[in-house]
Parts: structure tokens; C-alpha cells; sequence
């Protein structure tokens, strides 16, 4: 049985994996990043070796040492740490997700397998059994990301039925911008015991009225305290001042996705924010541009969500 702990609620940073400039992992700033993660930004949840973490592109090697470095550093600083384990290979997942058991994450999330694809809901099912199954005292995610993976299997027909196969099942990490299909799985879920964690940052505060019991996502690395700032007022019924949060969060990931945004762009954002130096990504992915590093700075600068001396004042655009 899954042990039953407190439901996974509020904002969890997909956490970036630091790299030095040789592309091997940079294990020394992960403590300056829980510290920065919680005291900067408000935000006591991640989500390890995910999409952001580059998780498919580390062996399964780094992918255990990455974890255990957060479960380090985390310790009596973060609430919740949960670990992607997704991999092609069911037998390198059922690795990680027995690891993750051993080493104390408080629960596991698994991507589709997208290489030979399942081609309906019982055999993802299936796999995703397998994997839950090595590791049956962790609440278990699916991680729903039909752009990236290809598969396409509505999560509501997922969901349909889904705990009487994986007893631990918790929740789904929800990465795309259907909102009938996340929904429909709010909808039914009549027990209101799944966690419902939406992915796609810029849609947050629609997510929240269709019930969304928390979120998942890149930016809660550098924009957490101004998302923060959205779920309060969510919370409060103050829905104009929630929409005013939306909207500046908007005008920054609109402006960067017009200029090309993913993984690499990301890693050079929150290097950007934070200062803690989060390295290039591996390759295929090829470190962000001179010109989009500048161009996002600026952008940064005049939305006030990186302190500048010189726009203060008469700043139109502002969202502090
Ligand atoms: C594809 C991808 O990486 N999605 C992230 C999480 O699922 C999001 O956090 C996005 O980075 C964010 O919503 C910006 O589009
Ligand atoms: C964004 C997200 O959830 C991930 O990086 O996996």
C-alpha cells in the first residue's frame, strides 16, 4: 500500500541538473540551490531528473547520484521530493524507482515510454504497473507529456479505473494544454484523493479553476515567489489581482518562447536569477545564445523580476 502522506500540494520546481563546462554533473551547487529554491523563492517541493533535470540524457548511473544529492541537501529543508524514473527501458526504471524507495524520495513519476510506444491505455498501463510495482511504498505520478513523448492516450481514459491496477497511483503530472482532458480527470476523481499537478506554467491560474491541486514547471525555479504570489490570491478569491500575477508571468514566458525556450534557455534564465551557475546542457541541446541570454535579461529587468537600479521608475510594464 502506498504509505499515505500529505497530499503534494502548492508549487514543485522541475529542478535543472547543474553541469560544469565539461558537461559532467555539478553536484556543488545543489545545496546553495535547495537553500535558494526555499529562501528565495518560496518553493518546498521538487521534481528531480524530469524534462528540465535532463533526466533522459544522464546514464542511469548519474540519474541515481543526482537524486541522492537532492535527498541530501533537501533534508529537513524541502517537503516533498519526488523522482522521475521514466527511462525506455523497464528494467533501468524499476532500477530507479527501487532507488528512489532505498534513498527516501516521497514518491515516483514515470513518462510514457516513446520509443516503441504504447498504442492504447491498458498497455501504458501495464508498464506503468511494472514500474510502480518496484517500488511499492512510494506514491506513484504519471507524467503526461504528449508533446515530447508522442503518446497521446487521453490521462482522463487513463485514469479511468487506474487504482485498481496501481494500487500506489497518486496523481498526474499534467504537461499539456488540454483542459477538457485534465478536467475530465479532476472530474473524476470523486474522492478527491489524486493530486492534480499542471505543467505548463504560463496556464496556471485556468488550471486552478479546473481544479489543479498544484503545479509542476520550469520557471517555479527563478518565478516562484511571484507564482506564489498568484496561488495566494487564488486562495482569497481575489481573482483580478490573481489574473494581474498571470498576466506578468505571461508577458515573460510569451516573450522567451518567441525567441526559442527549452532546457538550455532555462538553465541560462536561472543562472541569470540566482547566480548559482547552472552550466550548458548536453548535447543534442546546445547552450542558449548571447543574444537570448541579453534579450531575456532585459525582459527580466523591465517585468521587475530581476532587480536593476536604473528602470525603477516611471517602468510601465513593472509587475511588482
Ligand atoms: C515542455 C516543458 O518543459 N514543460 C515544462 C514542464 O512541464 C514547463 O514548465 C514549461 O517549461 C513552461 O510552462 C514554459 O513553457
Ligand atoms: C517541467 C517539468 O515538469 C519537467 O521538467 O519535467
Amino acid at each position: 500500500m502506498a504509505s499515505r502522506k500529505k497530499k503534494l500540494q502548492g508549487l514543485v520546481a522541475a529542478t535543472i541538473t547543474p553541469m560544469t563546462e565539461h558537461g559532467e554533473i555539478n553536484f556543488s551547487v545543489i545545496g546553495q540551490y535547495v537553500d535558494y529554491l526555499v529562501e528565495e523563492q518560496g518553493v518546498k517541493n521538487i521534481f528531480v531528473n524530469g524534462t528540465t533535470g535532463e533526466g533522459l540524457s544522464l546514464s542511469v548511473s548519474e540519474r541515481r547520484q543526482v537524486a541522492e544529492e537532492w535527498m541530501t541537501k533537501g533534508r529537513n529543508k524541502l517537503d516533498q521530493v519526488v523522482i522521475h524514473v521514466g527511462a525506455l527501458s523497464l528494467k533501468e526504471s524499476q532500477e530507479l524507482a527501487r532507488h528512489a524507495a532505498e534513498i527516501g524520495a516521497d514518491g515516483i513519476a514515470v513518462i510514457a515510454p516513446f520509443f516503441l510506444k504504447p498504442w492504447n491505455k491498458d498497455v501504458l498501463i501495464n508498464f506503468l504497473k511494472e514500474v510502480a510495482a518496484a517500488a511499492p511504498a512510494l506514491p506513484f505520478y504519471y507524467y503526461h507529456i504528449p508533446a515530447l513523448t508522442g503518446v497521446k492516450i487521453r490521462a482522463e481514459e487513463l485514469l479511468d479505473g487506474i487504482q485498481e491496477k496501481i494500487p500506489t497511483f497518486q496523481g498526474l503530472k499534467f504537461s499539456d494544454t488540454d483542459l477538457l482532458d485534465f478536467g475530465q480527470c479532476v472530474d473524476q476523481n470523486r474522492e478527491r484523493q489524486f493530486a492534480f499537478l499542471f505543467g505548463v506554467d504560463e496556464q496556471l491560474l485556468s488550471a486552478l479553476v479546473m481544479g489543479a491541486t498544484g503545479a509542476v514547471g520550469s520557471t517555479y525555479n527563478y518565478l516562484g515567489k511571484k507564482t506564489n504570489q498568484m496561488l495566494e490570491a487564488f486562495e482569497r478569491k481575489d481573482f483580478s489581482s490573481a489574473l494581474n500575477h498571470q498576466f506578468c508571468i505571461q508577458r515573460f514566458i510569451n516573450f522567451v518562447l518567441k525567441l526559442g525556450f527549452g532546457v538550455s534557455q532555462t538553465k541560462a534564465i536561472m543562472t541569470l536569477v540566482s547566480g548559482i551557475p547552472m552550466g550548458p546542457p548536453r548535447p543534442p541541446l546546445q547552450r542558449a545564445s548571447r543574444e537570448f541570454i541579453d534579450e531575456a535579461k532585459a525582459r527580466l529587468e523591465s517585468l521587475d523580476f530581476l532587480s536593476s537600479t536604473d528602470l525603477k521608475d516611471g517602468n510601465l510594464e513593472s509587475c511588482s
